[in-house]
């Protein structure tokens, strides 16, 4: 343990001693387990001393310290049990904090239980004369449920005799990890990212909430501040629990649980008990002494443990491989005719190149002159019905998938709106000649409409993402270089923990997953040119979701295509 371990660990009492007790009084029980705090890097990168002083150094065997879970070595970064508020120079907001098996833990053991007079419901919230107002107000908030555990954490924490004092003490006070408190030169780490966005949009939703609330309950601002009412709203966010209390489905703030911080594939199962009243935690498997006690937070994109919990997943892989990191994709039907220009023209000519359709969405006049007859002689214009089924979702002319390294839903649809955006006259004709609702929506789409179709698709998901590539200022190999060499504090280095750390394995994860779809459109490309000898050979080498695309698409593409040939000769 370094010298800042020391001096913490030496403070006899602590508020995390207090917390442990007023818990143990209450009725908890948590025998082989302990609250571990570990030191933090500083984000301040002009501060080296900082970073020299207080990070681990790498192990003796010249293996890092960072485990198979992507942690650094807990003995390493062990600096006491809790700081204490009243130390100089202590930065409680540096401080991580995690739950530690005392001793080996065999599975199915309920290692945590906490009794429900400790927890803090939806319900305790909303009976409180504020929550009560707000109720009745009916009013449209972003987060209802989590708005009433706000109401109760803030009012109650005013209280200095409050029952939940020893837990309020223990909340961290800034939060300065969660994005919504980034400042500028942290979020421009996420440039070219569209978690910027989601934050901005997450900032304006707390602010919308807490406007509401002001205008039915002034005395709301004597309770919180809009930035109290910030800190509480992303408090409840990254540490309540949905459960359901006696049959009624509530959410909750349970201190201890709330302690154990996030890793897959789970280790422990929570649970509230109704025959014990009381909120268990159990292990699924053994753990040994020393060891962190981790609960699985879910199987999630990096830009939402970033924006709910203030942390990003290094390796963020699932054990069958999969990795649920996405990036959402905007598919734009741009409309003709004037002001259409850049991409829109371009676009506009794989329509007019096969229809004789200047523009997806011309006027009435010049459908009629350039859309052509349909079958039963009246006319048929490809630009309306392109535009008829992209809006048949009842959304716009952008539409947005998240998409990830797999073959799913999410890109299938993908792929289907862009072979429906460059869809010409035939393309079309065959999608809305199976009846006018074979297809649902432009989503629906899911096997090629030939050669010529998907290599255009292919290509604008080329173009796409290469331009969606652009905009990130550093290069996905920068990012690897980065993270691998900076844990530690390295001049320079990403160190763990930190802000710019955590944005840059999520701007990492999106250019991993814009990176398979370049990759996936020119193999595709690839497949769909290729002759029959050289296709064998490009399937042979392809794995996962890739192949899997080429198989059910490309495969099927090429099958048609011969008939056809075959068809042809005859
Ligand atoms: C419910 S609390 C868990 C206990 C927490 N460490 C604390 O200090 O109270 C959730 C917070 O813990 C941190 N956290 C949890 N899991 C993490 C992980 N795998 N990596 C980094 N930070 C994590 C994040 O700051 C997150 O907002």
């Amino acid at each position: 343990m370094d010298e800042i371990g020391r001096d913490l660990s030496q403070l006899s009492i602590n508020r995390f001693d207090v917390f442990e007790k007023w818990l143990i009084d209450a009725g908890a029980k948590f025998p082989d387990l302990e609250l571990r705090t570990y030191d933090t890097p500083t984000d301040d990168s002009t501060n080296s001393s900082d970073k020299e002083s207080k990070l681990p150094e790498k192990t003796e065997q010249g293996s890092d310290t960072v485990n198979d879970k992507g942690e650094a070595n807990s003995d390493k970064l062990l600096i006491g049990k809790g700081g204490d508020k009243g130390t100089k120079e202590y930065d409680e907001d540096k401080e991580m904090r995690g739950v530690h098996a005392k001793t080996d833990i065999p599975a199915g053991n309920t290692c945590v239980v906490v009794p429900r007079s400790c927890l803090i419901t939806v319900e305790m919230g909303r009976a409180t004369p504020l929550g009560q107002t707000i109720s009745l107000a009916n009013l449209d908030l972003d987060a209802p449920k989590h708005v009433y555990l706000m109401l109760f954490l803030l009012q109650d924490r005013k209280n200095p005799d409050s029952f939940f004092k020893p837990y309020y003490d223990i909340l961290p006070p800034k939060l300065s990890n969660m994005p919504i408190f980034w400042s500028k030169q942290e979020l421009a780490y996420l440039q070219g990212s569209y978690l910027l966005r989601q934050i901005e949009e997450r900032r304006a939703a707390i602010v919308t909430d807490y406007e509401m609330i002001c205008a039915v309950a002034p005395s709301i601002t004597a309770v919180a501040t809009l930035e109290e009412f910030m800190w509480a709203r992303m408090c409840v966010c990254s540490r309540n629990f949905g459960l359901v209390i006696n049959g009624v489905r509530t959410s909750a703030l349970v201190p201890h649980a709330d302690m154990l911080n996030h890793y897959r594939p789970r280790e422990t199962k929570w649970t509230y008990d109704n025959s014990l009243q009381a909120f268990t935690i159990t292990t699924l498997q053994g753990i040994s002494g020393g060891d962190q006690i981790y609960d699985s937070y879910g199987q999630k994109c990096n830009h939402r443990f970033l924006l709910n919990y203030g942390f990003a997943v290094e390796m963020n892989v699932e054990q069958d491989g999969f990795c649920p990191n996405e990036v959402p994709v905007v598919i734009t039907l741009e409309q003709g005719g004037e002001g259409g220009g850049g991409e829109g023209e371009e676009e506009d000519k794989h329509l007019a190149d096969e229809s004789g359709v200047a523009g997806v969405a011309g006027t009435s006049q010049q459908d009629g002159e350039e859309g052509g007859n349909d079958s039963e002689g009246g006319t048929w214009n490809a630009a309306r019905a392109k535009l008829e089924l992209w809006t048949r979702d009842g959304s716009s002319m952008s539409k947005r998938v998240r998409v990830c390294v797999s073959n799913n839903d999410n890109t299938k649809s993908m792929m289907s709106l862009l072979r429906v955006k460059v869809a010409g006259k035939e393309e079309l004709k065959a999608i809305m000649g199976g009846g006018p609702y074979m297809y649902r929506s432009a989503k629906d789409i899911r096997f090629g409409l030939g050669v010529n179709n998907e290599t255009l698709a292919l290509e604008e998901l080329s173009r796409m993402t290469k331009k969606m590539m652009m905009e990130y200022p550093t290069t996905l190999e920068e990012d690897v270089k980065a993270l691998a060499e900076g844990e530690y504090g390295e001049k320079g280095g990403l160190r763990k923990y930190s802000n710019e750390r955590h944005a840059r394995i999520q701007v990492k994860g999106e250019k991993e997953v814009l990176r398979y779809f370049e990759r996936l459109a020119d193999t595709g490309r690839k497949g769909l040119a290729c002759k029959d000898e050289e296709f064998e050979v490009l399937k042979e080498g392809l794995e996962g979701g890739e192949r899997q695309y080429v198989m059910e698409v490309v495969a099927g593409i090429r099958k048609d295509e011969r008939r056809r040939e075959r068809r042809e000769k005859e």
